[in-house]
């Protein structure tokens, strides 16, 4: 079962080695063989990811060289698997007499055109047609992770096909309409599947695993908690800790230190989640706590599980007696006790507290959702309770670090788009604080994210299993079906991306409406689709614009000399291999202050999200305004269904 997830590992792959426009050789049927091309020199298609800005030195140390030795073979043993895959050695040959006919056909030097009319028409003579199969063998893929063989396999299996390894059996969708049935149109067929099993252990029955009852109730509590005046209120939040972060980088430019941002990044939004949704500081940026360091524990296990070969942590005793079980055992522990405290220290504030309920209720001092649920009269276990805390700290804490560390990479490699960007935000922000109206004018920071995240999916791959039969893309399915919805492959499609590997922001016009899975019909789902796209969307847009609009004014970033090349690894979402250690240097060019208003959410000195001195006065304009729909002006939209 847990082998199932290694499916999701993620190889070393480049960001610019799928330039090709190679046309997917749709097999509408299990087949024999099969056009590919690969490039003229013979060279691999999936070169590491190396950054222009790594200065290339030779290696200095003993360890460098091993590493890059490492990384000449592993591209070595991509390439191989990537003729492999082009020879068609792992399709699965259809049994009887037509496909040994086929066979024979094709050796005799039958054009493969009439070998497909003839498959075809068997395929029609009996009756159902198949999914395209491919069968792999573990070995195969060997120690490199599954996620770029699923695009290569994609390429020449097209959108739907099935990856056999063993008894185990998946199907890959790389095809948009198919992701929107499964997602939207049929979305009460399918569950979570595999991904409930392997997040049991750290978010229970918590809203991204639950299916069913519990997850219809769950996610009616929990969605109306993320409202307007709550995400407005989280601006000056994330403002507040970016600036923490800025205190940070701007003593390492003084040392002239390099920094490891990736962790970084981590840090920040754990922080930012903390306060969110539990109205807890971590402080992560500057301290190591105890509970930061069980919180990682967690969420290294979650990742392990999920690429674990098999399901060790079901052997009954071995929970007890593994000294790392033990660890994650205790770390569980003191996470849940932390939890129920601040339920206890929550519940005690809102049974003193005099404030009326209603739909956009939001207490100043602590405006987080685990108030909110309390306040509403939420009748739920403590377990429950927890279950959801613990989803949306892990939901909303490694997905946005992923995204920030993934924009710092890409901006890393386009000097261009990165001025144009510093342009934007001197001229919207100066040197005060974000609020929420700068939310729309910050047009060309969104569309950095909008891209990077088009790039970089988190997390690249949503799971799935079908609770019935069905018909995806025409072929009949069996219930117990587990499925892999690729969003890297939709996101990187060939067909449908102009230059699709390249970072251009500029492909999302800034006076178009913010891209979203309903305008772009389900080719592109950073927040996945239907009633179980995220919850934190606006909070995550939002988040991700304000800490890069605070970052890149204050600094430049590059790729630190003699940085390791920025690779990618994953675990539910995708991770760098050895960090982005980055060379941040003061902007030498003085802010524009510009003449802009500021709001400022209304609060008393002690709140927590008090403007910390914004240099420009307040104005009633901007609260007024921030009160407006913004997905009524196509700018985000909301998962608030
Ligand atoms: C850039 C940051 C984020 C990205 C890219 C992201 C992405 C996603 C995606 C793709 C899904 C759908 C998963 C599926 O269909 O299997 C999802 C679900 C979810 N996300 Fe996010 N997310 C982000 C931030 C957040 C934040 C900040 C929160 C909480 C405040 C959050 C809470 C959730 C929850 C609770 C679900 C499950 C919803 C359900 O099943 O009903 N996410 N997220």
């Amino acid at each position: 079962m847990a082998a199932n997830l290694s499916l999701l590992q993620l190889p070393s792959v480049p960001t610019h080695s799928l330039q090709s426009r190679i046309r997917a050789k749709k097999l509408k049927h299990t087949t024999t063989t099969f056009t590919y091309s690969t490039r003229p020199n013979g060279s691999s298609r999936y070169p590491t990811i190396t950054c222009s800005y790594s200065n290339g030195q030779s290696p200095d140390s003993v360890d460098d060289g091993v590493k890059k030795v490492k990384r000449i073979l592993e591209e070595k043993k991509r390439a191989e698997l990537s003729a492999r895959i082009a020879s068609g050695e792992f399709t699965v040959e259809q049994s009887g007499f037509l496909s040994v006919l086929r066979n024979g056909l094709s050796k005799l030097g039958v054009p493969t055109e009439l070998l497909d009319f003839l498959s075809k028409w068997n395929n029609v003579s009996e009756g159902q047609p198949k999914i395209p199969e491919a069968k792999g063998a573990m070995k195969a893929i060997g120690g490199q992770a599954f996620f770029i063989p699923l695009y290569e396999l994609y390429l020449t299996y097209g959108g739907i096909f099935r990856l056999t390894f063993g008894p185990k059996s998946f199907l890959i969708v790389s095809d948009p309409s198919i992701a929107k049935h499964i997602l939207r149109e049929n979305s009460k067929a399918y569950s979570k599947g595999i991904l409930a099993e392997i997040l049991d252990f750290v978010m229970g029955k918590g809203l991204i695993p639950a299916d069913g009852e519990i997850w219809r109730v769950r996610r009616r509590a929990i969605v109306p908690a993320l409202h307007q005046k709550y995400v407005t209120a989280m601006i000056s939040l994330f403002g507040q800790a970016t600036e923490r972060l800025c205190k940070k980088l701007d003593a390492a430019a003084s040392d002239g230190e390099d920094v490891e941002m990736e962790s970084f990044f981590s840090r920040l939004t754990l922080d930012i989640i903390g306060k969110a949704v539990f109205n807890y500081d971590f402080d992560s940026l500057t301290n190591d706590t105890g509970i930061v360091e069980a919180v990682y524990t967690v969420l290294r296990e979650a990742e392990d599980r999920s690429v674990a070969p098999i399901p060790f942590w079901e052997i009954p005793i071995w929970k007890d007696i593994s000294p790392r079980q033990r660890k994650v055992s205790a770390a569980l522990k003191l996470i849940n006790d932390t939890l129920d405290d601040l339920i206890a220290i929550c519940k005690r504030m809102v049974e003193q507290e005099e404030l009326q309920f209603h739909e956009e209720y939001m207490n100043e001092q602590d405006p987080s959702i685990l108030h909110f649920l309390l306040a509403s009269g939420d009748d739920v276990s403590s377990k429950q309770l927890r279950d959801d805390l613990m989803t949306m700290l892990i939901a909303g804490h490694e997905t946005s670090a992923a995204v920030l560390t993934w924009t710092f990479y890409l901006l890393s490699t386009e000097p261009s788009v990165m001025s144009k960007l510093q342009n934007e935000v001197d001229s919207v922000l100066g040197d005060r604080f974000p609020t929420i109206d700068d939310m729309k004018k910050l047009k060309y920071a969104t569309r950095v994210i909008n891209e990077s995240l088009r790039l970089y999916p988190q997390p690249p791959v949503l799971i799935r299993r079908s609770l019935e039969d069905d018909m995806l893309g025409g072929y009949p399915i069996k219930r117990g079906e587990d499925i892999f919805i690729s969003v890297w492959n939709l996101h990187r499609c060939p067909d449908h991306w102009v230059e699709a590997d390249k970072f251009n922001p500029e492909r999302w016009p800034l006076d178009g409406p913010n891209p979203n899975e309903i305008n772009q019909d389900f080719s592109y789902l950073p927040f996945g689709g239907g009633p179980r796209k995220c919850v934190g969307d606006m909070f995550a847009s939002f988040e991700t614009v304000v800490a890069l609009s605070m970052l890149v004014r204050r600094f430049n970033f590059q790729i630190a000399v003699g940085a390791p090349p920025v690779e990618m690894t994953t675990g539910a979402t995708i991770h760098t291999t050895e960090g982005l250690k980055m060379t941040v240097t003061r902007r030498t060019k003085p802010p524009i202050i510009p003449t802009l208003v500021t709001s400022v959410v209304k609060g008393d000195d002690s709140s927590p999200l008090k403007e910390p001195s914004p240099t420009m006065a307040s104005s009633s304009m901007g609260i007024l305004e921030a009160d407006q729909q913004y997905d009524q002006q196509g700018q985000i939209s909301p998962a608030h269904s």
